[in-house]
């Protein structure tokens, strides 16, 4: 049968035509069509007695609802179907339901793609006959009447379901108070539309709904709906009580955040302090206003603020994110200190500060040229090496002095962990930035002088490689880039003068070492040591006695006794100690009142520091007894060597002295040498053949390694072979096996301690000439060097009679 068979002519009225079957829809006023057009609706069912807008798509039914809306009862079937494919417009016929629900359609409205309208629920229709099964879905219908005895029962039902509704009403908000108006059209009497809205207004499933709907026996079907109402019931229960919970939740926080607020508002009023976060937020943002923060880190501020301003006060967060800030915010962003790169005024606090070490004077002088030619300190980095106590920081600090840069001093000796420069990543707990970001905060300028002390003592661990961290902070090209692990951020470095101070160069990692210009202070002579004691040491220590110069006296001579006898070590520290050993002393003799004034003497030392601990002494003379020069971290130092026989049974050597591999390897070079060539020094040519012999270095104190002693080693057996005393001349050289005498390190600082023991008479390696004569005039003058380019030279000094070279004596001032 097709569509087109299907239709009743008798029915068919020219005005209400169907296009496509050619069917005619006629209709009484009022009354319901015995043919509808069909929707598919998806989610729930339609009754009668709902009103609600519907959207649909208008592609699909525009067609459908601009015939229904033009016919004049603008009726439509709404059928469910349950899990509906796509749009509904290739539903089966056999998928549709076969009762639905005519709606009445007003205000229909097509908006770009969606035609929407107010649906109108008006009665139950079951589908008769399909006359058209494919958009737009023409159906005959009829219109069951709903079953109903005018029973009690069904009173009691609809009287049932009225107080249902009502107390769904309070329980959820989605049942607003018009629905309590609305119920109040129902009445018990006709109980059918009732049923209907109670269906409609709960959120019961699709196929529960449906089942309401098919129901026509209107007792049977109220019983269905109250059952849904009771679930419905439940449910708005359950929600009230999740909504209940949550509520007490929120209202918790919102009473502390308007309680808080409110106290705000009230201590502002009252000119009271501010609270701890608005405090500190107010103060972390004028601190921002004075600074010039790159935006990436000003970035992470801004957020780290927003988060502050959340935070619970008391949590560990909040503490956290507030010494974050309070970080972030202390680093000198931008604020530098003017440099004055005045060199005449450098020099003068150079020169102020410090008595001698006039070449190291003249390099910083010339570093600081450079910087005020390009108008900028920047790029280079000095390392100051030399002994304890030889004024290497204090020079740092006169290079800040003389810039009017701030000075910050931190020492590297023993830094085993990587963080400590780079900061602890902010998840650990107790984490810090790194040392370099602490200097930042405290002098609060980007551009100090920071002194990176003892870098030779930097260690290294599992926790990281210390060294491999500085050298982003001392390379030009990546510290202006610096990151510090805590504060995530990159820093610019670029602006900080660095110096360094190193006792020695061989244990300072060499990438970093290349990095920096090395400058040197080899320690002082007696002379210098007297005039930095009388002009900064001794001034200095009486002004922090509280002492005048009258009341306590010490006189030259004293200050040369006390440094020759007391401190002969290359720097001034220990020196300074005793000094201010022998002030305490005299400020309790002061105190007794019986005296107004002292006068330090050379008699009275002992007194105040007892028995000297060096006598003065020439070379220590005897055969096989020889003076060598050793140079360690701390300066230069004299080093004596003995050469012993044991027995002359069989020849044998024996090596004592805690020394070093090198410095054994040149004791064993030294016996090759001496015992092959004996006949040549003018002893008995067999003397080693049947000599026990034993070489000792004495001296506890100093190190000992390195190839310098090999010279005088040789001296001592060749003297011992001789049974004849050497001259009483100092030595220093690498011997070869062939005799030959090689280049030594630290002429300077040997000389120097030569100079202290107040030996005037030298062997040098030839190959140290130069060095030699590049040495002030003050510590050569007086002296007599002779330079050795093989053994036999070295051999003429001590033994024979070679013609020395004497640098005249020069007044040196002091
Ligand atoms: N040439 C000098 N003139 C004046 N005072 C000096 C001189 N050299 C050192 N001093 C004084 O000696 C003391 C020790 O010096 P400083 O602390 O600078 O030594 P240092 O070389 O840094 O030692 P360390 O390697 O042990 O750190 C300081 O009081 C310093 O002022």
């Amino acid at each position: 049968m097709t569509d087109q068979e299907s239709i009743d002519p008798e029915v068919i009225s020219a005005d209400e035509q169907d296009e496509e079957t050619g069917t005619t829809l006629v209709l009484p006023e009022h009354a319901l069509p015995d043919k509808l057009y069909l929707i598919p609706v998806s989610n729930r069912p339609f009754f009668p007695a709902q009103v609600q807008p519907l959207v649909f798509s208008s592609e699909d039914w525009e067609e459908t609802l601009q015939r229904v809306s033009q016919s004049p009862h603008k009726v439509v079937g709404l059928s469910y179907v349950a899990g509906m494919p796509g749009d509904g417009t290739k539903v089966d016929p056999e998928d549709f339901p076969e009762v639905g629900c005519t709606v009445k359609i007003h205000n229909v409205v097509g908006e770009g793609e969606q035609i929407q309208f107010i649906a109108l629920g008006m009665q139950r229709f079951r589908i008769k006959q399909w006359l058209r099964k494919r958009p737009p879905y023409l159906v005959q219908v009829e219109y069951p009447d709903s079953v109903q005895d005018d029973s009690d029962e069904i009173k009691a039902y609809a009287l049932a379901l009225i107080q249902a509704i009502k107390e769904l009403i309070p329980l959820n908000p989605l049942y607003s108070e018009e629905l309590k108006n609305y119920l109040n059209r129902f009445s018990p009497k006709d109980p059918s539309p009732l049923a209907d809205f109670a269906a409609a207004i709960t959120t019961a499933p699709g196929q529960d709904l449906q089942d309401v709907l098919e129901t026509l026996k209107v007792q049977r079907r109220m019983e269905k709906v109250l059952v849904l109402i009771r679930k419905e019931q439940e449910v708005a229960r359950l929600q009230g009580e999740i909504n209940a919970e949550v509520n007490r939740k929120i209202s918790k926080h919102q009473r502390e955040f308007f309680l808080r607020e409110q106290l705000k508002v009230i201590q502002k009023e009252l000119g009271i302090s501010k609270d701890d976060r608005t405090a500190e937020i107010e103060e972390f943002e004028s601190r921002l206003e004075a600074l010039k923060v790159p935006e990436t880190a000003r970035k992470k501020i801004d957020d780290e603020l927003k988060k502050l301003s959340i935070l619970e006060v008391g949590s560990p967060e909040y503490a956290i994110c507030r010494n974050y800030l309070d970080w972030a915010t202390s680093v000198p962003w931008g604020r530098f200190s003017e440099d004055n790169l005045d060199l005449d005024f450098a020099r003068k606090v150079l020169d102020e500060d410090h008595d001698g070490l006039e070449d190291v004077k003249d390099r910083i002088i010339e570093f600081l040229a450079v910087g005020a030619f390009k108008k900028e300190i920047s790029g280079s980095i000095m390392l100051l090496v030399g002994p304890p106590g030889v004024g290497k920081t204090s020079i740092g600090r006169s290079v800040a002095k003389s810039l009017g840069r701030k000075f910050y001093r931190f020492s590297l000796g023993g830094m085993q962990d990587e963080a400590e420069i780079k900061g602890h990543r902010r998840t650990y707990v107790g984490a810090l930035p790194g040392k370099l970001v602490q200097a930042l905060k405290e002098v609060d300028v980007a551009n100090p002088v920071i002194m990176l002390d003892e870098i030779d003592k930097i260690g290294a661990s599992y926790r990281g490689d210390p060294a491999s961290a500085l050298l982003e902070v001392l390379d030009p090209e990546q510290n202006s880039e610096f990151l510090d692990h805590y504060l995530d951020m990159r820093i610019d470095l670029s602006k900080v003068l660095f110096v360094s101070t190193a006792n020695q160069l061989d244990t300072i990692p060499g990438p970093l070492l290349d990095r920096m210009d090395t400058i040197r202070l080899s320690g002082y002579i007696t002379e210098e040591k007297l005039a930095i004691a009388r002009n900064h040491l001794w001034p200095k220590l009486l002004k922090n006695a509280g002492l005048k110069k009258a009341q306590l006296k010490i006189s030259d001579a004293t200050l040369k006794a006390l440094i020759e006898g007391y401190a002969r070590e290359a720097g001034v520290r220990h020196l300074e100690k005793l000094l201010q050993k022998i002030i305490r002393k005299a400020v309790v003799v002061l105190l007794k009142g019986k005296q107004k004034s002292l006068s330090v003497t050379i008699k009275s030392l002992e007194e105040y520091l007892g028995a000297p601990y060096f006598r003065q002494e020439k070379v220590i003379d005897g055969v096989g007894v020889v003076t060598g020069l050793a140079w360690t971290s701390m300066g230069g130092a004299t080093l004596p060597v003995e050469a012993g026989l044991i027995h002359r049974q069989r020849a044998g050597f024996k090596l004592t002295g805690k020394l070093g591999d090198v410095m054994k390897e040149s004791a064993e070079i030294a016996y090759s040498y001496v015992s092959s060539q004996t006949g040549q020094f003018g002893a008995d040519e067999n003397f080693f053949e049947k000599a026990f012999i034993h070489l000792h270095v004495p001296e506890g104190a100093t190190p000992k390694d390195g190839p310098s002693a090999g010279v005088t080693m040789a001296t001592a057996l060749i003297s011992l072979a001789r049974g004849k005393k050497p001259r009483a001349v100092a030595m220093t050289g690498e011997l070869t096996l062939t005799g030959r005498v090689l280049a030594v390190g630290g002429i300077r600082e040997k000389v120097i301690a030569a100079r202290r023991q107040g030996i005037s008479e030298l062997v040098l390696p030839e190959e140290n000439r130069r060095d030699y004569d590049e040495l002030p005039d003050y510590i050569r003058s007086g002296m007599t060097v002779h330079f050795a380019s093989v053994y036999s030279d070295a051999y003429q000094v001590m033994f024979g009679k070679k013609t020395a070279r004497k640098t005249p004596k020069k007044k040196t001032g002091n």
